[in-house]
């Protein structure tokens, strides 16, 4: 292997090892010559880093000169030796970068103009419209017209060009202040263009990961929105939308953060004053988490346990300035900050807050569905859960983030598997695309068919949400409970499904994946702490599992079950499996029927066991926590079979053209057929399908991974995310991943300075050292 292509080895070939293929001469650029390893020169006994070598090169005349000057001054003894180290590193040796940096832009950090053509060939192959996939995705042409005009106008803008490199490279400090002017200009910007609701979430969304004022929109507004008053909502919410005051939504603690009825933080009402003292009595009891808390806002909705004379009357939202709105410091009795570095990305101020008694009006506490009157009766309007409305809402939401999230993560997956050229399949070939691999199809697809399901069950369920929504808000509470179980369901199902699916897709992205630039490390650090926020996955998942069981008692008394449960309340006692041929598990209706007769098979059996545990003189809480992991599992088969009907029913009841709904059926199909044999136990324990179908199934999965491939390109391509958006050297549009790889390197703060100061302080005394040491 000869030097010219050792740096393109490195980067293309992580594995093999080989160099020079010449599938990637058609778009590569040239490669550069890099000084022959036989001119290194010893300065000091020290031998040069490669780059030094560059300065050698008749390339860099001038820097040759300094360094032979520099030599002869070493010879007559006039420099000293740690100055000689000095002089040569931080002159030659910057001189020599330049010169690096002078061929990189000349050669190797140019970035092509046209797009890769092994991912042009994937774009010509689509057996679909593209544009028309997008337009279903954005809910129409003119939505999707909308987006790009949206688009246009925000990346034209050069902080939002700057930010995927501060996120890549920047300090949390420098990453914060980056979200902070970016929510700050959307928000000025949403103002001057009078932004409807629907363009402001559309660039909200555009604007990718961090937003540290994102808490405003997401909770805090929403917030006032589901628990203030119509005269509390004409004080604080107007003054919200306009931006006059920054609030967040404080309601986890220390010592609490799934069990609401335990927080600590307490509201005691005191009727002399008609004042509500706030305080934070224990460690335990410090709110720690709120978004934005830490160093953003000036308000927060403080969610405290309501004590009156002695009382306790449960969890109940407060209002509570917590900063001064002339200088941002702390009012009087609170202490707050920042609650210190976190995996991955900050993409918000996450913070603690003490409250030490904090005496607030009376008219602060947030009384839509409660109320103390001035001499401290309370009257409850609508049952305590109604206080968690503002969860019900984002828990709607995480699921469509969750469709963002993994959506993004996939394009990156498949474009880059289509341009990455790795190994042998045929000898006689030249290296494939990775993107032909079996399992590498087995790595992308399952993440790729779910995303397109999240998206589909999200948009079904937000629709139920909207509906429900303006229901609960005229006083009608019938439909929460079902409400509240899909909506903690979705948040369990699609967080914890995209997460997994996340990571795999970043292995399937070899080395390259674990680098910040490849856009798909950062995207799995942001998605996991979504399984926690907003209520944990098992948490969720045992919510759901409780609703499950009561609907199958009803149903077992013979009422006839609507809704989401609806399965539960037929006649399974003639089940059959519907599959008669391989044939037969393409159909949807069929695999829906399995789908739906595994939950039913799986709800009766822990409700059954429950009963039983506690007819047997179990307590009701030992029982049910000796059937914790039943009951989750019951529940995750309920979520999954909700999705793959959702997503089933989106495609039967879609306007397109035959070519999009059969790729969109193919992949539904692979969605279902995947479920099954990912949990092939279950089905053929509860006996929804035999031995027999089973091995139908995975036939059939390897003959759908082969027809996905064909489309994949164009199936990620529909979602239509932007370059920057995606902030990705390996998933971008173009496909040029080795050439923005390496200009992303050269963007790195540690690629400033051609020699780092700790060679100075730490490396360079330590080589000496031992030099100088005695064997
Ligand atoms: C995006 C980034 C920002 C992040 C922000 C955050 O994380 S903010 C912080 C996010 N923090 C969290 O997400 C905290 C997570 N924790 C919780 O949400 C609750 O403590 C709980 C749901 C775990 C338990 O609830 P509980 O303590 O009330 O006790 P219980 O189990 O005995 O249930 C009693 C009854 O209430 C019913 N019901 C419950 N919830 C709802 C609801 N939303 N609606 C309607 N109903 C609901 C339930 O079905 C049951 O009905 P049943 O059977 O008697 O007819
Ligand atoms: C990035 C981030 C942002 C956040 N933003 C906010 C915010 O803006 N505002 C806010 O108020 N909070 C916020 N939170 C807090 C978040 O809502 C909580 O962390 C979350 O609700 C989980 O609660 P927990 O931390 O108490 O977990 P825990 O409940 O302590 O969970 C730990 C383990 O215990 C298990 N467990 C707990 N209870 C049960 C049970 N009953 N049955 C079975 N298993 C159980 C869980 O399954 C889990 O495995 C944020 C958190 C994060 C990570």
């Amino acid at each position: 292997m000869g030097n010219r292509c050792r740096l393109r080895t490195a980067i293309c070939h992580g594995n093999s090892r080989r160099c020079g293929y010449p599938g990637l001469r058609a778009h590569n650029p040239p490669t550069f010559p890099i000084t022959q390893r036989s001119r290194r020169t010893y300065i000091c006994g020290v031998k040069q880093p490669p780059h030094c070598q560059m300065t050698t090169h008749k390339q860099d005349a001038g820097a040759q000169a300094t360094q032979m000057n520099m030599l002869m001054d070493i010879k007559r003894g006039r420099l000293s030796h740690l100055s000689i180290t000095r002089c040569v590193f931080n002159q030659l040796l910057i001189k020599s970068g330049r010169a690096l940096k002078k061929m990189s832009n000349t050669a190797v950090g140019v970035i092509p103009s046209h797009v890769n053509p092994d991912l042009q060939e994937e774009r010509d192959r689509a057996s679909f419209n593209v544009t028309e996939l997008t337009n279903i995705i954005d809910g129409g042409a003119e939505k999707t017209l909308l987006r790009k005009r949206l688009e246009k106008l925000i990346f034209s803008d050069p902080d939002f060009q700057k930010f995927p490199d501060i996120q890549t490279f920047g300090t949390n400090s420098e990453f914060y202040s980056a979200t902070v002017l970016k929510s700050t200009k959307l928000f000025k910007l949403r103002r001057e263009l009078k932004w409807t609701d629907e363009e402001f979430d559309i660039a909200l969304r555009l604007g990718g990961q961090g937003h540290a004022l994102g808490l405003q929109h997401g909770m805090f507004i929403p917030g006032l929105e589901r628990l203030a008053t119509e005269e509390q909502k004409a004080k604080w919410l107007t003054l919200a939308k306009q931006y006059k005051i920054i609030g967040t939504y404080a309601q986890t603690e220390m010592g609490h953060g799934t069990y609401l009825k335990g927080l600590e933080t307490t509201a005691t009402y005191d009727p002399k004053t008609q004042e509500f003292i706030l305080n934070t009595p224990k460690i335990s009891s410090i709110k720690w988490w709120p978004g934005s808390l830490g160093k953003s806002t000036n308000h927060a909705i403080v969610l405290a346990t309501l004590v009156i004379k002695g009382k306790k009357y449960g969890m109940h939202p407060f209002f509570v300035q917590i900063r001064s709105m002339t200088d941002h410091t702390p009012m009087t009795g609170i202490k707050v900050g920042e609650i210190g570095a976190r995996m991955g990305r900050m993409t918000s101020d996450n913070g603690y807050l003490i409250l030490n008694n904090i005496r607030i009006p009376r008219e602060n506490m947030l009384m839509k569905n409660a109320q103390v009157s001035p001499d401290g009766s309370f009257t409850a309007k609508a049952p305590n859960q109604a206080n968690y409305a503002t969860m019900v809402m984002v828990r709607v939401g995480l699921s469509y983030y969750s469709y963002q999230l993994l959506s993004r993560g996939v394009t990156i997956g498949v474009r880059y598997s289509a341009v990455r050229r790795q190994s042998k399949l045929d000898p006689k070939e030249r290296e494939p695309k990775i993107l032909e691999y079996q399992t590498q199809q087995y790595k992308l697809f399952p993440g790729l068919a779910l995303a397109y399901a999240i998206f589909f069950s999200s948009r079904s369920l937000r629709m139920k949400y909207m509906e429900a929504y303006q229901e609960i808000k005229n006083g009608n509470l019938q439909k929460l409970p079902e409400l509240h179980c899909e909506s903690a369901g979705m948040k369990a199902f699609c967080t914890d499904n995209m997460l997994r699916e996340l990571e795999i897709i970043r292995q399937s992205c070899g080395g390259h994946g674990y680098l910040n630039a490849s856009g798909i490390a950062m995207l799995v650090t942001i998605a996991a702490p979504m399984v926690t926020v907003e209520g944990e996955t098992t948490v969720m998942y045992l919510q759901v599992a409780r609703y499950l069981v009561k609907r199958f008692a009803n149903a077992s008394t013979g009422q006839q079950l609507d809704g989401c449960t609806a399965y539960l309340s037929m006649d399974h006692a003639a089940y059959m499996c519907p599959l008669m041929s391989e044939d037969d598990c393409r159909n949807m209706s069929r695999l829906c029927d399995i789908y739906s007769y595994r939950v039913y098979m799986t709800v009766s059996r822990v409700a059954k066991q429950l009963q039983t545990d506690i007819m047997n003189g179990m307590p009701q809480h030992f029982a049910f926590n000796k059937n914790l992991v039943n009951l989750v599992r019951a529940a995750k088969a309920h979520c999954y079979y909700s999705v793959v009907k959702d997503f089933s029913k989106a495609i039967q009841s879609m306007q397109a053209s035959p070519q999009t709904i059969k790729a969109l059926k193919t992949l539904c199909c692979f969605f279902a057929i995947h479920g099954i044999t990912e949990e092939s136990g279950d089905f053929l324990e509860t006996e929804s399908i035999g031995l027999e179908q089973l091995q139908w199934i995975k036939r059939l999965q390897g003959t759908l991974l082969a027809e996905i491939r064909s489309d994949a390109v164009a199936l990620v391509d529909a979602f239509d995310h932007h370059d920057i958006s995606l902030s990705s050297a390996i998933g971008s549009y173009d496909g040029n991943a080795y050439e923005r790889l390496f200009d992303s390197a050269q963007k790195d703060p540690m690629n400033k300075e051609e020699v780092h100061p700790s060679y100075f302080q730490y490396l360079r005394p330590f080589i000496q050292e031992m030099n100088k040491a005695k064997l």
